[in-house]
């Protein structure tokens, strides 16, 4: 009989219904009770985005993709996988004592994010390894922790890029620019020598390398309501700057460092930044995101089997 290998896939995680947005953004503000203008606020983004987020759903499928490719490119183990989540159940921890019940003792993590950060990443695995130690030590979690170069992710983005040029006029095309952004961070991860803000940097130079866009931006976006410094420029700034400066007529986002259309794609790309792009008149661009994909999958089964034969 094959030898049961987890599958550890972690997201952020959602809320399943509206009841569930207090707690979920207590949970994010790590137990700290948001007021009821902040809960408010966030009611009002998910409502515009049409009440619940398609995260959950395509979590799940993220998931489950990843375990079937897993199992059908090779035959020596059998993945079963396990959703662990940061900010609702089933949460991480649920998750490893999940594969411990299981008796399994051998586990590989990824995490649905590119990009290696101290905040993010390193949290997700950090709380699995955690977790497996406190239940006895049995398991062992082989981390995958970052994978925003792999060849085939970055191929996805090279279609999906080519793929909204061939939807412009030749003049839009001529004058367009992509913006590559990433969840904003505290400036302070740079601080601790994180790679954060050179990996996306790097994630446009190879998508600007592979496809046929001539003019390429690095933006954030999404940054959170503190008065600490974020990572910067703003996506929604950059834009306004970028059409003062070089009076590009189409504007295309790749929010790389996400994975799914989900609240911050939806929101904060497909509302606020083409709020921008209307008030300026340039013609707004953004590709489906990468969701079940089969170069997107095939991309994370290549990192978690670069990472097992390592
Ligand atoms: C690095 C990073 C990722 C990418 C990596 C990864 O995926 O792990 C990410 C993804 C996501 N973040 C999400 C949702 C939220 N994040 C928030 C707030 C925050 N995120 C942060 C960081 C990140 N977040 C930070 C530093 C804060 C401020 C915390 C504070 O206040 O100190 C808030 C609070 C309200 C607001 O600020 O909007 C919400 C609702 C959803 C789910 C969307 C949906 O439901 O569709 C997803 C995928
Ligand atoms: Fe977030």
């Amino acid at each position: 009989m094959k030898e049961v290998r987890g599958l550890l896939v972690m997201a952020y995680g959602t809320p399943y219904k509206e009841e569930d947005i207090e707690r979920y953004y207590t949970h994010i503000r790590h137990g700290r009770k948001p007021s009821q203008e902040h809960i408010d606020d966030l009611t009002e983004r998910y409502r515009a985005i049409g009440g619940i987020s398609p995260l959950a759903k395509m979590t799940e499928a993220q998931a489950h993709a990843l375990c079937a490719r897993l199992n059908e490119v090779q035959d020596k183990v059998e993945y079963k996988v396990f959703i662990g989540l940061k900010h609702i159940e089933p949460f991480v921890e649920d998750a490893v004592e999940a594969m411990v019940k299981e008796g399994i003792t051998e586990a590989v993590s990824i995490v649905l994010a590119p990009h290696f950060s101290t905040f993010s990443i390193k949290s997700y695995n950090g709380r699995a390894k955690e977790a497996a130690e406190k239940l006895g030590g049995t398991l062992n979690i082989t981390s995958v922790e970052a994978w925003y170069d792999e060849p085939k992710f970055i191929e996805f983005w090279k279609e999906a890029v080519n793929g909204e040029l061939a939807k412009m006029s030749e003049e839009e095309r001529a004058n367009a620019c992509l913006i590559v952004s990433n969840h904003s961070l505290p400036e302070k991860i740079k601080l601790a020598g994180d790679p954060y803000e050179e990996q996306l940097v790097e994630t446009a130079r190879l998508i600007k390398d592979a496809s046929n866009i001539v003019n390429v931006e690095v933006g954030w976006q999404s940054a959170g309501q503190t008065p600490e410094p974020w990572l910067g420029p703003d996506v929604q700034d950059l834009t306004k700057e970028l059409f003062e400066q070089k009076g590009y007529k189409a504007f295309i986002y790749t929010p790389v460092g996400f994975v799914t259309e989900h609240l911050e794609v939806l929101y904060d790309n497909d509302i606020e930044c083409k709020v921008v792009c209307d008030e300026i008149g340039a013609s707004y661009y953004r590709p489906t995101m990468p969701n079940t994909h089969p170069l997107f999958i095939d991309a994370m089964v290549e990192a978690i089997n670069k990472k097992i034969a390592n």
